[in-house]
């Protein structure tokens, strides 16, 4: 369990590794470490990240996500693994346990990214959801086990110059967490550009004035 060094911040992130072998120590974990890489790289706004890893069970994986979401106050939980059809893949079943609301655009747009990579994208069963407490939301996306797989479905599909060719998930998601109520999320275009419907967009703050 560990939390980056960054405090007195508004937003918290949640990052999930869901995996037998990395979590009993076969081998390393490269989940977290690539969920962390990315939206260091996206995401412009201070935040904070609350990490887990843990093993496909399903029990654990439901408290993991209540008190990231309940009591850590996380705005986004982002899960990696357990997604496929094997015995032991059990995240989606997890997550949907935890939800008050699905959100299935997600995990229809990141099938559709993961078969311009994989054939195999569509053995992904992965959900979104919203869970909500009285006070709070948090929005719970979970994404394919295979670390690259993380930066092709937040970041989805670019040419060979960069153009964006199917949009990334991670665009939606700065706007679906303002509209459950939680803080503002600037991005970096270049690695993704996050899409607001013109009237919520807030003006860049003026430069101060020496
Ligand atoms: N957390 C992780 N760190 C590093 N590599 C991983 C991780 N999770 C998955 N992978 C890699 O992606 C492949 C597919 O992931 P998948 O979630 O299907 O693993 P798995 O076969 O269910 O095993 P496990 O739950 O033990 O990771 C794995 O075989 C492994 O090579
Ligand atoms: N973008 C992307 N999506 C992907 C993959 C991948 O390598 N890249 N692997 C697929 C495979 S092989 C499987 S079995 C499912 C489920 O993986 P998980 O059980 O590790 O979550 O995700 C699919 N989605």
């Amino acid at each position: 369990m560990t939390s980056n060094a960054v405090d007195n911040v508004d937003l918290v992130i949640g990052l999930v590794s869901i995996s037998d072998r990395a979590s009993g120590g076969v081998y390393q974990d490269q989940g977290i470490p690539a969920l962390e890489d990315w939206l260091k790289s996206a995401i412009t706004t201070a935040y904070r990240v609350e990490t887990r890893l843990i093993p496909d069970e399903r029990a654990t994986i439901e408290a993991t996500l209540v008190e990231l979401a309940d009591t850590v106050g996380c705005h986004l939980v982002l899960t990696t693994g357990g997604t496929g059809p094997a015995r032991r893949d059990v995240t989606p079943e997890a997550t949907l346990a935890v939800a008050t609301k699905e959100m299935p655009g997600f995990g229809e747009q990141m099938r559709q990214i993961s078969l311009r990579f994989v054939p195999t994208a569509i053995l992904s069963r992965q959900v979104a959801v919203i869970r909500e407490s009285a006070q709070h939301a948090c929005l719970i996306m979970n994404l394919p086990g295979q670390p690259k797989s993380i930066k092709e479905t937040l970041e989805g599909v670019k040419d060979a110059d960069g153009k964006q060719v199917v949009a990334g998930i991670f665009a939606a998601v700065p706007y679906c967490i303002d509209l459950i109520g939680g803080p503002y999320i600037e991005t970096d275009p270049a690695v993704c550009q996050a899409f607001r419907p013109k009237s919520a967009v807030r003006p860049a703050p003026a430069p101060l004035k020496i």
